[in-house]
């Protein structure tokens, strides 16, 4: 076992080591003090969610006799044995198998498989460079603990939406239905508490500045806690919010480790107040928005998380007064806990029946939005592909013009930072602008608690400071960061 550990990392450094940090550690040190998470998030957490995913369809035999029979309970089996055998071929380092299914992803999927590290356009980067040197494969053949870490844990998720895929009756098979679901339930005095906030407050208009900017503020921290719970992190077990949020902010605050929030706030109310001038900002290589039309949320996880950004949602719809509201979700299940179609729907079929008055308000009040057009929930495969978001405008033009459209996009979560940024391992000082690659569809921010060892763009001090925190500080999903690309002042 050790040996295959080792090589494993000898693949990965051969892949990267033109970036890798010389820390002076071995591997098991870099490990313990939270850098190259990779090797144990497939390792352990992998074959325990997998392992979930089997107990759940067990416990589901008499839900699927009852609606399918015995045809249904032979699928589950075959559903069962596959899941099991993804597991097995995880921990034997099984090379990558491709897909078969007629989907609109298939062929993307298998070109990644077969090219596994093919990055199109190698990063240019003006900073003390360790990334001049364009990534090419050292193993044309993928396999767990040889291809990249992005490709590994989306491929996994991918798979096992392959199995439900293939199946008759068991086609909309969601496994971590289940685990959601209770998520969402057993947050709930966390959820009427942070309704009842946003209810009484959100009747002021920004010309209460001091009450509309605490609001926002408020909001957005929340929407960044929420980010604490997902079921990814710890392999399905509930991590939910039970807590109130809102008391603990200032305490929450203290563990931001880059804080944009104010810029965030500044720059909405200049475009709101329409006194945003374009102006030559050299680093602003988009055409930047003058106007409050469009916002869009790249969702991560349903539960708490959603419910989070949905009031943080309210907020722009109330009182800045957006026009439309696109909320990006998944269109497989992925990573445990993010949001997919029924996730969404089932969340405020559950606020209605939930016997709070708060939420039967929102609930009513978001599905009006919905109705009327405002808020819109969308898909796209390209948010279930393993690529970064460099490769967004090649890959899937489409969205890339889509999110250009948007006055401000917000990209939730661990995952989706690692995607802006390119998933490696940055010095964490450099510059969040200077590592997006050519990522720029429009002014965006990221709002994610860390639970991976990706960071940029916080100062030494704050690294200095985390660390004497907690020596696990970049993968516990306390610290957290909020960064944008802006274009005013
Ligand atoms: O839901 P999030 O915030 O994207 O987190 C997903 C989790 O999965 C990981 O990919 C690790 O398995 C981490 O990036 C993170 O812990
Ligand atoms: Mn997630």
């Amino acid at each position: 076992m050790f040996a295959a550990h080792l090589e494993f990392f000898a693949a990965h450094q051969c892949a990267e080591a033109h970036w890798l940090p010389d820390t002076g550690l071995d591997i098991l040190e870099r490990i313990e003090i939270g850098r190259d998470f990779a090797y144990p998030s497939i390792k352990d957490r992998l074959p325990v969610i997998l392992t979930k995913i089997v107990d759940v369809l067990y416990r589901d035999k008499c839900f699927v006799r009852g609606q399918f029979g015995e045809a249904g309970i032979e699928e589950l089996k075959d559903f069962i044995g596959k899941i099991s055998r993804l597991r097995s071929e995880l921990q034997t380092d099984k090379p990558f198998t491709l897909l078969e299914e007629d989907c609109p992803d298939t062929e993307a999927w298998n070109q990644r498989i077969q090219i596994p590290n093919l990055v199109e356009n190698p990063i240019e980067c003006t900073d003390p460079s360790p990334l001049s040197v364009p990534l090419t494969s050292p193993t044309p053949q993928a396999s767990w603990f040889t291809s990249s870490w992005l490709l590994a844990e989306c491929y996994c998720y991918r798979k096992i939406a392959s199995i439900s895929l293939t199946s008759n009756y068991l086609r909309n098979l969601d496994p971590f239905k289940g685990q959601k679901q209770l998520a969402l339930i057993e947050s709930l005095d966390a959820i009427v508490s942070l309704s009842s906030f946003l209810l009484s407050n959100i009747n002021c208009t920004l010309n209460d500045s001091t009450t509309s900017e605490a609001l926002f503020k408020s909001l957005l921290y929340t929407s960044v806690w929420g980010n604490k719970c997902d079921l990814s992190i710890s392999s399905g077990e509930a991590n939910n919010q039970l807590s109130n949020v809102l008391m603990q902010l200032d305490l929450l605050k203290s563990y931001v480790l880059q804080d944009d929030v104010q810029k965030i706030f500044d720059y909405l109310v200049l475009l709101k107040t329409n006194n945003a001038v374009v102006n030559n900002n050299p680093h602003i290589s988009y055409m930047p928005k003058t106007d409050m039309n469009r916002i869009d949320f790249v969702l991560d996880n349903a539960g708490f998380e959603l419910f989070s950004d949905l009031c943080l949602a309210e907020y722009f719809s109330a009182i800045f007064g957006v026009q439309k509201i696109y909320f990006h979700a998944k269109i497989i299940p992925w990573f445990v806990s993010d949001v997919t179609n029924d996730d969404w729907y089932w969340s405020f079929e559950w606020m209605k029946q939930s016997g709070s008055a708060e939420l039967l308000k929102l609930a009513n009040l978001w599905e009006a939005r919905i109705e009327a057009g405002q808020w819109i929930f969308t898909t796209h495969h390209f948010w279930t592909l393993p690529d970064t978001f460099d490769l967004m405008n090649s890959v899937a033009p489409d969205l890339y013009q889509q999110l250009s459209e948007s006055t401000l996009v917000i990209f939730k979560g661990d995952l989706n930072y690692r995607k802006v940024t390119g998933d490696r391992k940055w010095d964490p000082t450099v510059c969040f602008g200077k590592v997006l690659n050519g990522f720029h569809p429009s002014s965006f921010c990221c709002l994610r608690t860390l639970k991976s060892d990706t960071l940029v763009g916080v100062t030494h001090e704050a690294v200095q400071r985390a660390k004497e925190e907690r020596a696990d500080w970049m993968i516990s999903g306390q610290f957290a960061v909020v960064q944008s690309i802006l274009p005013y002042p």
